[in-house]
């Protein structure tokens, strides 16, 4: 039956030099005893500069510690290892990653087989800079969904959704919150003398120096058109008009100007402090209604909610 098989094989001239994987064999201490034609066509080594040799001479130096420290116990223990990872070295030096399988003979010597990992790698090299491109879009896209296009402040969304978190927190620690609704004034004016493209820029400048203003915890939003919202955590009423006495200052630097009129931002002001627990809808109704106030009582101003003032 056997003598039947190799004579079929003979038939089809089938030898360990028709796979398209490489064959090598080493014997008990090594040393390569039998490599077929894949190192030479594929690989381009003569034999005469393998047999003989110490299987090192075709391994790269972290490929002869794992082949050393792992390789080799894992055959003497199992007598055979499959799909490990190796990197060898062509006849040109150059660095082949090969998928290696062994198996250790009663006679001490090793049989492997070696297939060409290049495409694999390749392949993993791709999926990893998709997998980076894909993190990066999902980043942009969390950062769209939550932020405003113009002013690269948070959208009213995401400032009502951090607001209520912050409030919820602050109830918990006994801390109060001030939050200010900022209106510019006569901002139709702006527009409309000056031109939408200047109001953009206003509304950006005014965005910035915001950001500036404020603290890294602070939440800062542009709420609507002209409007902003501001979240200061743990911050008294006291605290909160020192910061918008200030914060008028700052703004009243932004101009409009063409080469006829200079015109200084002023913005309203209305502010709401939450002490106990209180609902982000109901704070922000306040802070809203103090502003309409500090519109009516002249613009340029902040006003509190009636309860504090
Ligand atoms: N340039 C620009 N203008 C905007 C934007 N969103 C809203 N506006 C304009 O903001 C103006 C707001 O006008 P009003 O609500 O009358 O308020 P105001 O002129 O500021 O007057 P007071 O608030 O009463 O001081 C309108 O002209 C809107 O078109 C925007 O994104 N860009």
């Amino acid at each position: 039956m056997i003598n039947n098989q190799l004579a079929s094989y003979e038939a089809y001239n089938i030898s360990s030099d028709s796979f398209p994987c490489g064959a090598l064999v080493t014997d008990p201490s090594r040393v390569i005893t039998y490599v077929n034609s894949y190192f030479t066509n594929e690989l381009l080594w003569k034999p005469g500069e393998l047999i003989g040799k110490s299987a090192d001479v075709i391994l790269t130096h972290s490929s002869r510690i794992f082949f050393q420290s792992y390789l080799i116990p894992t055959l003497l223990h199992e007598k055979i290892c499959q799909e490990m990872q190796l990197i060898i070295f062509n006849a040109q030096g150059l660095r082949i990653p090969i998928t290696v399988n062994a198996s250790l003979r009663d006679d001490g010597c090793i049989y492997w087989s070696f297939f060409n990992a290049s495409k694999r790698d390749q392949l993993y090299d791709e999926l990893i800079k998709t997998r980076e491109i894909l993190e990066q879009q999902a980043e942009k896209l969390k950062l769209l969904a939550s932020t405003d296009e113009l002013t690269e402040l948070l959208n009213r969304r995401e400032m009502k959704y951090r607001s209520a978190l912050v409030l919820e927190q602050a109830a918990r620690s006994h801390q109060s919150v001030g939050l200010l609704m900022l209106d510019i004034d006569h901002f139709k004016k702006i527009n409309d003398t000056f031109g939408h493209l200047e109001g953009d820029r206003v509304l950006k400048e005014l965005g910035k120096l915001l950001k500036e203003f404020c603290r890294q915890t602070d939440l800062v939003s542009r709420f609507g058109g002209e409007e902003f919202l501001i979240m200061l955590p743990d911050t008294s009423l006291s605290d909160t008009l020192v910061f918008c006495q200030r914060l008028h200052k700052s703004i009243e630097q932004i101009k409009v100007d063409d080469s006829l009129v200079t015109v200084s931002i002023g913005v309203s002001i209305g502010v709401s402090i939450g002490e106990d627990k209180i609902s982000f809808t109901d704070l922000f109704t306040q802070a809203d209604n103090a502003m309409y106030k500090a519109k009516t009582l002249g613009r340029n101003r902040t006003e509190v909610y009636a309860a504090y003032s």
